[in-house]
C-alpha cells in the first residue's frame, strides 16, 4: 500500500473510533493529515464515522482542491495550522461535548481555557486559547490561527469546538481525546475547590516530555 493511502486509512479508522465513542455527531468536526505533495481532509458534510478513503478530499500545497469530495469548509482553519506550525503533520476539530462546553463559557479565560488539571493535557496539549465566535467556515478563523504565529498547538472556537494540531493523526486525535477529558474534568469540578498542578509542576512536565 502506498504511504498516501496508509494515512487515508489511518483517517478514516481513526475517524470511525472518535464517532464510535461519542466525540462526534452527525456531520461535525473534520480531520486532515499532511501527505508529500499537499493534504487530505474529510469532505465538508460527510460522517466521521462512515468516510470512504478514495472519497476524502486532497488539496495540494497550494490549498487547491485536486481530488475526491469537496473539502471541509473548515479548510482555512486547517491551512493556518500548516502553515504557522511546520510541524504539523495532522489536524483535528471537533464538537466534542465538554471542550465545547468550556467554549460556551462566559467566564473562560481566553488565554489559557483549559488550566494544568492533569499532566497528561500539559504533555499532549498544551496552552489552549479561546479565539471569538465567528461562523463555521469564515476565512477568518484561518488569519486568527495565524495571528497566534504558531505558539498553540490547540484553540478552542468559542460556541462552536476545540481543534487541535499535531505531528501525526494518531497523535492528534489522543491530544483532542486528552483536551475533552479535562474540559470534562472542568466541568465536573465547577465550583469545587480545585487544586492545579503548579508552574513547578508544570516546567518539570515540559522539562522531561517536551514542549506543545
Ligand atoms: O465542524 C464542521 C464545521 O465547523 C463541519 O464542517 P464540514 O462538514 O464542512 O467539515
Ligand atoms: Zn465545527
Amino acid at each position: 500500500m502506498s504511504a498516501e493511502n496508509k494515512v487515508r486509512e489511518e483517517i478514516v479508522r481513526l475517524s470511525k473510533s472518535l464517532f464510535d465513542r461519542g466525540f462526534s455527531v452527525g456531520s461535525a468536526g473534520n480531520i486532515s493529515a499532511a501527505v508529500e505533495d499537499g493534504i487530505l481532509m474529510t469532505p465538508t458534510n460527510s460522517c466521521l464515522g462512515f468516510l470512504d478513503p478514495a472519497r476524502i478530499s486532497k488539496l495540494d500545497r497550494n490549498g487547491n482542491h485536486i481530488s475526491g469530495d469537496r473539502p471541509s469548509k473548515e479548510v482555512f482553519l486547517h491551512q493556518a495550522f500548516y502553515e504557522t506550525r511546520p510541524q504539523t503533520g495532522a489536524v483535528v476539530h471537533l464538537h466534542s461535548t465538554f471542550a465545547t462546553a468550556v467554549s460556551c463559557l462566559s467566564d473562560t479565560d481566553p488565554d489559557d481555557c483549559i488550566p494544568p488539571l492533569t499532566p497528561y493535557v500539559v504533555m499532549r496539549v498544551g496552552k489552549v486559547r479561546l479565539l471569538p465566535y465567528v461562523r463555521p467556515g469564515d476565512e477568518r478563523m484561518g488569519e486568527m490561527i495565524r495571528e497566534l504565529g504558531g505558539r498553540h498547538a490547540a484553540v478552542l472556537l468559542a460556541n462552536h469546538g476545540p481543534v487541535v494540531a499535531g505531528r501525526d493523526i494518531a497523535s492528534t486525535v489522543y491530544a483532542a481525546e486528552e483536551l475533552e477529558e479535562t474540559a470534562k474534568l472542568l466541568v465536573l469540578l465547577r465550583n469545587a475547590p480545585t487544586r492545579l498542578l503548579s508552574p513547578e509542576n508544570v516546567a518539570e512536565l515540559k522539562a522531561v516530555f517536551g514542549g506543545y
